[in-house]
């Protein structure tokens, strides 16, 4: 069946549409990355870079580092756009860009979150690491797309019940890491979390500036979520989103996360950067 011109974007270029990308222009090694900014700061430990291209706010770099060809992209913020940046790099994989049509053999790809975050735990220290081996996503995302037991509707009954969940709100979902990336990058000093994948900043945090959050206990009730020992760990922005759409699609996905803020105890970071950057330099020392 060939995709429609409306359903399949081709740019005059050939390149997809909001990520303005060729299909040779990604490697199937990606680290996605929130700030547009950080694809410089990962890039530049790369031995050579072959393409540097962008659109809005999704920024790509490839090169290739002791041999291995990796690709480093900029989301953005939110889950919304992680619809985007995984629906399009699997389409510069699995569909044919000139027939329009999905390829017989299917590539898989690894995708590693860089990104930053806030504990919820007094205990998380401050500029230290954590991988999300679960996520809990406030997003929604997963119920736009046809699904098998690919989440965890237990672990959600027990957290509606225990938040006293809005209905109004999403439904929320519960998705793991990718076994193989989750083993790569194991290591005795970093925590393995359950991440919380929020739809803003603010008031979807519980952060109170001008304007009063409809439960301001939902913070505590994280916290307290205690299932089978399982405990919430850490609040971002995009985990859910990139857990879901990596499955759905057949691909493996982890999310590493620098820790900013820690909520419980209101402090944040005082050397955000060179923090990031030893996430970083951790990561492409696993991968290459
Ligand atoms: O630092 P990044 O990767 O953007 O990740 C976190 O920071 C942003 C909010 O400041 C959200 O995107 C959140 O997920
Ligand atoms: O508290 C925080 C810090 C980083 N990113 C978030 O989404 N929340």
């Amino acid at each position: 069946m060939q995709l429609k011109p409306a359903e399949l974007i081709i740019n005059e270029d050939g390149s997809i549409y909001h990520l303005n990308l060729l299909p040779e222009d990604i490697a199937t090694t990606i680290i996605t990355v929130g700030d547009p900014d950080r694809v410089h700061q990962v890039s530049q430990h790369f031995d050579t870079i072959e393409v540097k291209k962008g659109k809005r706010e999704f920024h790509t770099h490839t090169g290739h580092l002791n041999g291995k060809r990796i690709s480093v992209i900029s989301t953005g913020i939110g889950t919304d756009n992680i619809d985007i940046v995984i629906n399009e790099l699997d389409a510069l994989v699995n569909i044919d860009f000139k027939t329009r049509t999905l390829k017989e053999k299917h590539t898989s790809l690894d995708i590693i979150r860089i990104g930053t975050t806030g504990a919820i735990q007094p205990d998380i220290p401050i500029d230290t690491f954590l991988i999300s081996k679960y996520s809990l996503g406030f997003d929604g995302l997963l119920h736009f797309y046809e699904h098998d037991n690919i989440n965890y509707p237990d672990i959600e009954d027990e957290f509606i019940a225990h938040t006293s969940w809005n209905p109004y709100k999403a439904r929320p979902y519960v998705l793991s890491y990718s076994e193989k990336l989750g083993e790569l990058f194991s290591d005795n000093r970093i925590r393995l979390g359950f991440t919380a994948t929020n739809t803003g900043f603010y008031g979807p945090q519980q952060r109170q500036l001008r304007i009063t959050p409809s439960q301001m206990e939902l913070l505590e009730k994280l916290s307290t979520f205690n299932f089978k020992e399982l405990q919430l760990t850490n609040l971002e922005m995009e985990t859910s989103g990139i857990y879901a759409l990596a499955q759905l699609l057949g691909h493996e996905a982890v999310s590493l996360n620098c820790i900013l803020a820690n909520r419980a105890t209101g402090e944040f970071s005082v050397t955000p950067t060179a923090s990031v950057d030893r996430l970083i330099e951790f990561c492409l020392k696993r991968l290459a």
